[in-house]
């Protein structure tokens, strides 16, 4: 008897579970849920997102020099616009001194290995490798939103506003119709290729929180050298 095929991002939460359920677990998840998140912690994260902004629209914007449907580059070009519009809020934000943090090993892993799929592998790979941004993050903030009550009066109540947002929904509705469409027409070893970037990408989600938990350094001081002093 003919099977339907199960829809390829099926597949692939299907095998980030234990990660995505991971996730759910961490202080920082779990502390920016319930309001408990030290305030310093945040600010940390919120620097090190400005910095995964930064270079996450690049990939983005790698997808829609890949892509092959007008709509796909339209969307991908849209949110690499978009994830700017987020990091020169955040770079001209009172709250957080963005260029005071050096971007951690980790932010730096995650950015670095999108960048090296957007550079070394093909659309349909990278499309995957950008999808968990999304995903992962409309789910969180579906969760944290149930449990939250009252925005407004939550100290984290816009960080999970924007996250749970219908609008947010539907971007990343279409980013899965989008890799669906693809694994559709890619043979087996590309479709095995989309599962591994999706699942480290994934991967690295878990790394980003818990880096902001940890407030995650490098072991060695790598800031700038401080700027020549002008000759006499
Ligand atoms: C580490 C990290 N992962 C995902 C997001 C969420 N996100 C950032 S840009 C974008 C799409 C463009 O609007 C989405 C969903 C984040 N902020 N930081």
């Amino acid at each position: 008897m003919p099977t339907t095929p199960t829809p390829f991002c099926d597949e692939l939460w299907a095998a980030v579970a234990e990660i995505r359920a991971a996730i759910d677990e961490l202080p920082f998840v779990t502390g920016l849920g319930d309001g408990t998140l030290d305030r310093d912690k945040f600010v940390y994260y919120l620097a090190q997102d400005a910095h995964y902004l930064r270079d996450y629209a690049r990939a983005l914007a790698g997808a829609a020099a890949k892509a092959d449907l007008p709509e796909d580059i339209a969307f991908f070009a849209q949110h690499a616009h978009d994830a700017i519009v987020v990091e020169s809020s955040l770079h001209q934000s009172n709250v957080v001194d963005v260029d005071a943090w050096t971007p951690s090993p980790t932010c730096t892993g995650y950015t670095s290995y999108l960048l090296s799929v957007a550079h070394t592998q093909g659309y349909a790979e990278l499309a995957a490798a950008v999808l968990p941004c999304f995903w992962i993050y409309a789910e969180v903030g579906r969760a944290l939103l149930e449990h939250a009550g009252d925005l407004a009066a939550h100290p984290y109540g816009d960080w999970i506003g924007t996250y749970a947002d219908d609008e947010f929904e539907a971007a990343t509705a279409k980013a899965r119709s989008i890799v669906d469409r693809l694994a559709g027409q890619a043979d087996p070893a590309t479709r095995a290729r989309m599962r591994t970037a999706f699942t480290t990408a994934s991967a690295w989600e878990w790394m980003f929180w818990d880096a902001a938990w940890r407030v995650e350094s490098w072991p060695f001081d790598l800031s700038p050298a401080p700027a020549a002093e002008p000759a006499k």
